[in-house]
C-alpha cells in the first residue's frame, strides 16, 4: 500500500492541468449500455474508479478498448465503450461493493435489456448512502423490484419503461443519473422534478442527446426527457474536474501560492470563489481556467455543504483544512453525508482546534499545523491531509492513499511540479 510523505512549507506557484471529471466519467461509461453502437469519450482521467467502471462493463460484455493519452495531454486518455454484445446483466458484489457508482448501470441495463440484477451497494465511510430514491424512480416506470440476497432484482413491464413524473424527495445526483439514462429508452415522456443540478448532470446530458436522446431542461432542477426507440454511437470529451480544481485551489491559498488551473471553469466553481473571497483568496479567470493566489493571511468563513449550486460536500475536508491555519473562527456545516468528519481527529493531531456538534464543526485557527503520520478512510478526507502536509511545519505521512488514487489524478507529481516537496513511497520502504 502507497503512502505519500510530504515535507510542508513551500507556496505553490505554477500551472497545474485538471483532469477529467471522475464524477462525470463514471455515469458517462454506464451510458455506453444504452446503444448497440461505440461510445468513444476522451479527457477520461487516470484513475482507479475508471478502471473499476471498464472492469464492471466488461464483466457485462462491453468491449472496452483503451486508446492512450489524448489531446488533453498527460491528463487525458481516450476510451470506446462497445456494448453490441452484452451477456450478462448481472453487477456483482465484488465490483459493486469496491465503487458505489457501479450502481449507476441499473437503469441503463433495465432500459434496454428489460431486466437486470445489481448488488446494493451498502453504506461507505462517509454514511449510509441507499439508493431507495433510485429504486423508487424506476418503480415509477413501471419496473418491478425486488431486493434477494443483497441484489436488486429488477424487471420492466412487458414492452419497457414506461415514462413517468418523478419528484425526488431530496436531490440525489446518482438517482438523477440512472433515471434519466433510463427515461432515454422509455416509452414517452418523463419529467423529472427536484432533480440534482450538478454540472455532471448537464455533462451526462449531453452526451446522451449526441447518442439521440431528446432531452429539456439541463441546468435546471427539472427534466424533460422524450423516450427514443434506441440510441446510437457518440463521441463526447468528459469536462474538467471542478473537484479537483477546487482542490487545488485550497492547496495554492493554504500554502499562501499562486496556481493557474488550466481547463477550471468558474461556472462549476461559483460557490466555491465565493467561498474563498470571504477567506480571503482571490480567484480570477483567465485565457486558460482560473487563477489563484493568496491575497495575504487566510480568513475564516463559515461553511454549509449543499448541492449544487451551493458548496460541494465533496470539497467540505479541504476546506477545513484551509480553516485550521486560517485567523478567527469557522463554522462547517455538513448537511449532505451524516458521517463526512473523519478527517477531523486526523487535522487535530496535526495541531488543528476542531469541535465537532452533530453535522456541524466549530473550527478555530491557529498559527500553525505541524507534521504528523496520518491516514484517513475516505477520498476528499485524505487529500484534506495532503493539503494540511503542504501547510504544515515539518514532516507528513499520508498512510493507506488507494482512497486518494480513486480521485485524484497523480497528485503527488501534479503538486510536486509546482514546489511541493513531496513523494510517493511504497509500504515497505
Ligand atoms: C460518483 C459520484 O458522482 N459521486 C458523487 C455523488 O454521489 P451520490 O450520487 O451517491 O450522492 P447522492 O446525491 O445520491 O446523495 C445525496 C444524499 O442523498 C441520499 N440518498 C441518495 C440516493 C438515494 O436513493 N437515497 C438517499 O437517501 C444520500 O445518502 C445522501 O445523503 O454525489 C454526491 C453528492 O454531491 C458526491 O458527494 C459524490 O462524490
Ligand atoms: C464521495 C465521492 O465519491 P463516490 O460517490 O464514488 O464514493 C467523492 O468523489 O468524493
Amino acid at each position: 500500500m502507497d503512502k505519500l510523505r510530504i515535507r510542508g512549507g513551500n507556496p505553490l506557484k505554477g500551472q497545474i492541468t485538471i483532469s477529467g471529471a471522475k464524477n462525470a466519467a463514471l455515469p458517462l461509461q454506464a451510458a455506453c449500455l444504452l446503444t448497440d453502437e461505440k461510445l468513444t469519450l476522451t479527457n477520461l482521467p487516470l484513475l482507479a474508479d475508471i478502471t473499476t467502471m471498464n472492469r464492471l462493463l466488461a464483466q457485462h460484455g462491453v468491449e472496452v478498448h483503451i486508446n492512450g493519452r489524448d489531446a488533453f495531454g498527460s491528463s487525458g486518455r481516450s476510451v470506446e465503450l462497445d456494448a453490441a454484445d452484452i451477456f450478462n446483466l448481472t453487477a456483482p458484489y465484488d465490483l459493486v461493493r469496491k465503487m458505489r457508482a457501479s450502481v449507476l448501470v441499473l437503469g441503463p441495463l433495465l432500459a434496454r435489456f428489460g431486466q437486470a440484477k445489481v448488488s446494493l451497494p451498502g453504506g461507505c465511510a462517509i454514511g449510509t448512502r441507499p439508493v431507495d430514491l433510485h429504486i423508487k424512480g424506476l418503480q415509477a416506470m413501471g419496473a418491478q423490484i425486488d431486493i434477494e440476497g443483497g441484489y436488486i432484482l429488477a424487471k420492466a413491464p412487458e414492452g419497457g419503461l414506461v415514462g413517468a413524473e418523478f419528484v425526488f424527495p431530496q436531490v440525489s445526483v446518482g438517482a438523477t443519473e440512472n433515471l434519466m439514462m433510463a427515461a432515454t429508452l422509455a416509452k414517452g415522456e418523463t419529467i423529472l422534478m427536484n432533480a440534482a443540478r450538478e454540472p455532471e448532470i448537464g455533462d451526462l446530458a449531453r452526451c446522451l442527446i449526441a447518442m439521440g436522446a431528446e432531452i429539456e431542461g439541463i441546468g435546471s432542477d427539472r427534466l424533460v426527457i422524450k423516450g427514443k426507440d434506441r440510441l446510437h454511437g457518440a463521441t463526447y470529451a468528459v469536462l474538467p474536474d471542478r473537484i479537483e480544481a477546487g482542490t487545488f485551489a485550497m492547496a495554492a491559498a493554504i500554502t499562501g501560492g499562486e496556481l493557474e488551473l488550466v481547463g477550471a471553469r468558474m461556472d462549476d466553481l461559483k460557490s466555491v470563489v465565493k467561498t474563498l473571497a470571504g477567506a480571503n483568496v482571490k480567484v480570477s479567470e483567465t485565457a486558460n481556467g482560473l487563477l489563484v493566489a493568496s491575497n495575504g493571511d487566510l480568513l475564516g468563513v463559515d461553511v454549509m455543504t449543499e448541492p449544487f449550486p451551493g458548496f460541494p460536500t465533496d470539497l467540505q475536508a479541504q476546506m477545513m483544512a484551509l480553516m485550521c491555519v486560517a485567523k478567527g473562527a469557522s463554522m462547517i456545516t455538513e448537511t449532505i453525508f451524516e458521517n463526512r468528519f473523519m478527517h477531523v481527529p486526523e487535522l487535530t493531531r496535526m495541531g488543528a482546534n476542531i469541535t465537532v456538534h452533530g453535522s456541524s464543526a466549530l473550527v478555530r485557527g491557529v498559527p500553525k499545523l505541524t507534521g504528523a503520520p496520518v491516514m484517513a478512510t475516505d477520498l476528499r478526507a485524505s487529500v484534506s491531509l495532503v493539503l494540511a502536509g503542504l501547510a504544515a511545519q515539518g514532516e507528513t505521512t499520508v498512510n493507506r492513499i488507494y482512497h486518494l488514487d480513486r480521485g485524484y489524478e497523480r497528485v503527488e507529481a501534479k503538486l510536486a511540479a509546482c514546489g511541493a516537496d513531496m513523494e510517493r513511497v511504497k509500504e515497505e520502504d
